[in-house]
C-alpha cells in the first residue's frame, strides 16, 4: 500500500516531504513502538504517559521506517515523509485496520467499570449456542472456536488488535465481542474497529490514577457511544446503575438505538428474581413475551451481565427465544465469583476478580444472604495503580465481611507493606498476612459450617508481580491446596 492511500484515512492530514525524497513510498506495516519497526514501516510517534514517541523517530528510521505520522504540534524534524494529524492515535488505529484487512463481520464492544469480561464471554457463548463461529477478546484473553489464549491487556493496542482480528476473520470467525476499557477508549485503541452494537454495564471508581476525575472517566467510557458506534446502531445499556441516565442520554444524542435492560429496562425488563446460592431464577419480559430463566451463576450482578449479553446477541441477530435459552447454559468467566471448592462441612470458597470498590461491595453483598455463619475475605490492592481505592476497599471489607485478611496483590514497583498499611488504615480488626498463599491457607483454616470464603482481586490471573518479576501464582490452585490440607 502506498503512503498516499493511507493519508486519505484522515481528511485533515497533511504530508510534509523533505526535499528530494520520495513522498509516496510503499508502506509494509505500521508500529508505534520503534522496537517493533521493520523495513518499510510507517512509524507513529505518540506522546505517551511515560515517554514521547517523537524521541524514538531516529531509532525507527534506523530500523527501516519509511515514513512517520505525528501530531500537528509535535516538534519534529524528520528525514522522511511525515504525516501530520490532529490525533495520531486515531490515525494509528485506522491505519492498522486498513493494513490488516479483514475483521469479523459482526463485532460488538462492551464498556463499564465491572462486568465487561463477563458480558463479552456471555455474548460469545450465546452466539456459539446457535452455531455461529464466535470469538471474544478481553482481560482473560482470546477465545474462539480454535483458540483459548491467555491475555494481558483488556483492550489490546491497535496494531496487535487488528492483527488478531484479521487472523480471527481468516479462521472463519464471523462474530466477535470485545471489552472496551477506559484506557483503550481514551487512547483510541478501538477507533479502527467496525462495530455493530455496544454495551454498558455500570460506572464506579476505577483508574483515578489515570483519569483526572470521575467525569473524565465517564467521558472516556462514553466515547464508545458518542464516537465509535455508527448512527442507528443498537446501544444496550443496563438501566439500574447510578450512571445509566447520562449514558442513555449521550447514546440518544449520538443517534443510537438505545435498548435498556434491567429492572427499568425497555428492551429486556427484569420483573422478578429469586436468588439462590449458585443460581438465580428470573422473569424477563421482551417484546410482549415472558421468559422464565434459570441462570446457573452465583452473584446477582451476573444477571445484569447476562441481560446486557442477551441484548447484544438479540441485537446482532440471535432469535430472542434462543438467546434466553442460552442463558440457562452460561458458564462464568474464569475467576468471576467462581466456586473453587467447599470444606467438608460445606463452606464454599470462591475466587473473584473484584479489585475495585464497587466490585468488592457487590461480591460481599451477593454472598451474604447465603451465609449463615461468617464471611471471610482475603484481598489486597495492586501496586502502581489508583492509591485512593485502598482505604475505600478496606472500609468496604470491614463493613461487609466478618473476617478480613489483607494480603498482597501484584505489588509491582511499590513496597508491599506500604500498600497493606494504606488498606489497613481503614480496616480496623483486619489481619495482615503479606504472603498470599499463607493468607489463603489461614482463611481456609478458619472456615466453619455456614461460613463463606471470598478470595478477591486476582480472578483468572496466573502470576504475582513483585518488582518487575512475575512469579507463577494462582488463587484457584492455592484455594484447592488449602482445602485439601484442611480436609486432613
Ligand atoms: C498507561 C497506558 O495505558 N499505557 C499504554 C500506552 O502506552 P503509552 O503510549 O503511554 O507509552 P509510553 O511508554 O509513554 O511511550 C510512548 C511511546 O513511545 C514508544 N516507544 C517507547 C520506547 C521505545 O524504545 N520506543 C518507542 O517507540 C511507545 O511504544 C509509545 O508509543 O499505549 C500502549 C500501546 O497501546 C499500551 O501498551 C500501554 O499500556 C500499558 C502497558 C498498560 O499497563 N496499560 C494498562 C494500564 C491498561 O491499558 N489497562 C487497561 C484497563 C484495564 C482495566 O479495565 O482494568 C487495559 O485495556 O488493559
Ligand atoms: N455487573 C456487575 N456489577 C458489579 N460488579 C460486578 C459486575 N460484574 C462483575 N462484577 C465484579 O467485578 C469483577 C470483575 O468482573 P469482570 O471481569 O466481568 O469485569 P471487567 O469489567 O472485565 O473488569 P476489568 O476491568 O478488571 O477487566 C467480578 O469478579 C465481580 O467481582
Ligand atoms: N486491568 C487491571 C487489573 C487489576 C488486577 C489486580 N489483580 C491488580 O493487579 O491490581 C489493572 O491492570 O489495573
Ligand atoms: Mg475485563
Amino acid at each position: 500500500m502506498r503512503l498516499h492511500e493511507l493519508v486519505g484515512i484522515d481528511a485533515q492530514a497533511r504530508i510534509e516531504t523533505p526535499e528530494g525524497m520520495d513522498g509516496n513510498p510503499e508502506v509494509a506495516g505500521i508500529a508505534s513502538d520503534s522496537r517493533k519497526v521493520q523495513p518499510g514501516y510507517l512509524f507513529a510517534a505518540l506522546a505517551g504517559s511515560k515517554a514521547d514517541g517523537a524521541t524514538y523517530v531516529a531509532d525507527a528510521l534506523a530500523r527501516g521506517a519509511v515514513a512517520v505520522v505525528a501530531a500537528d504540534d509535535a516538534a519534529l524534524t524528520v528525514k522522511a515523509p511525515t504525516i501530520r494529524v490532529k490525533e495520531p492515535r486515531a490515525f494509528l488505529a485506522r491505519t492498522a485496520a486498513r493494513i490488516a484487512g479483514a475483521q469479523p463481520k459482526t463485532m460488538v464492544a462492551v464498556t463499564g467499570t465491572a462486568g465487561k469480561t463477563s458480558v463479552a464471554s456471555f455474548t460469545r457463548q450465546i452466539w456459539a449456542s446457535v452455531g455461529l463461529p464466535a470469538a471474544m477478546i478481553g482481560t482473560t484473553g482470546v477465545v474462539s472456536p480454535s483458540r483459548n489464549d491467555y491475555g494481558s491487556l483488556t483492550t489490546p493496542d491497535p496494531v496487535e488488535l487488528h492483527r488478531l482480528l484479521a487472523e480471527l476473520a481468516a479462521e472463519g470467525v464471523t462474530h466477535a465481542s470485545m471489552e472496551a476499557s477506559s484506557h483503550g477508549l481514551d487512547q483510541h485503541r478501538l477507533d479502527g474497529v467496525t462495530l455493530q452494537a455496544g454495551g454498558f454495564t455500570n460506572l464506579g471508581r476505577d483508574h483515578l490514577d489515570y483519569h483526572a476525575d470521575i467525569t473524565d472517566y465517564l467521558n472516556a467510557k462514553l466515547r464508545l457511544f458518542t464516537a465509535l458506534l455508527p448512527k442507528g446502531a443498537p446501544a444496550i445499556i443496563f438501566s439500574d446503575d447510578a450512571y445509566s441516565d447520562p449514558v442513555i442520554s449521550a447514546a440518544r444524542d449520538a443517534g443510537l438505538d438505545v435498548r435498556t435492560v434491567g429492572r427499568g429496562g425497555n428492551f429486556l425488563a427484569l420483573k422478578r428474581v429469586e436468588h439462590q446460592r449458585q443460581r438465580q431464577l428470573a422473569e424477563v419480559h421482551h417484546a410482549g413475551k415472558i421468559y422464565e430463566i434459570d441462570l446457573p451463576l452465583a452473584g446477582d450482578f451476573q444477571l445484569s451481565n447476562a441481560l446486557v449479553a442477551a441484548g447484544l446477541a438479540i441485537s446482532t441477530g440471535v432469535a430472542p427465544d434462543q438467546a434466553m435459552a442460552a442463558l440457562e447454559r452460561l458458564e462464568g468467566a474464569s475467576g468471576r465469583l467462581e466456586l473453587v471448592g467447599t470444606t467438608q462441612e460445606g463452606a464454599p470458597a470462591y475466587v473473584d476478580y473484584a479489585h475495585k470498590p464497587e466490585a468488592l461491595e457487590n461480591v460481599l453483598k451477593a454472598v451474604r444472604p447465603f451465609t449463615t455463619g461468617r464471611i471471610v475475605v482475603v484481598f489486597g490492592c495492586g501496586g502502581d495503580r489508583d492509591r485512593g481505592k485502598r482505604p475505600i476497599m478496606g472500609e468496604i471489607a470491614t463493613r461487609l465481611a466478618d473476617v478480613v485478611i489483607v494480603t498482597d496483590d501484584n505489588p509491582r514497583s511499590e513496597v508491599p507493606g506500604e500498600i497493606r498499611a494504606e488498606i489497613l488504615a481503614a480496616a480496623p480488626g483486619a489481619t495482615e498476612i503479606g504472603d498470599r498463599a499463607e493468607a489463603i491457607r489461614a482463611a481456609v483454616g478458619l472456615l466453619k459450617k455456614g461460613d463463606t470464603l471470598i478470595v478477591a482481586g486476582k480472578g483468572h490471573e496466573n502470576g504475582q508481580t513483585i518488582g518487575d518479576r512475575t512469579l507463577p501464582f494462582s488463587d484457584h490452585e492455592q484455594v484447592r491446596a488449602a482445602l485439601a490440607a484442611h480436609a486432613q
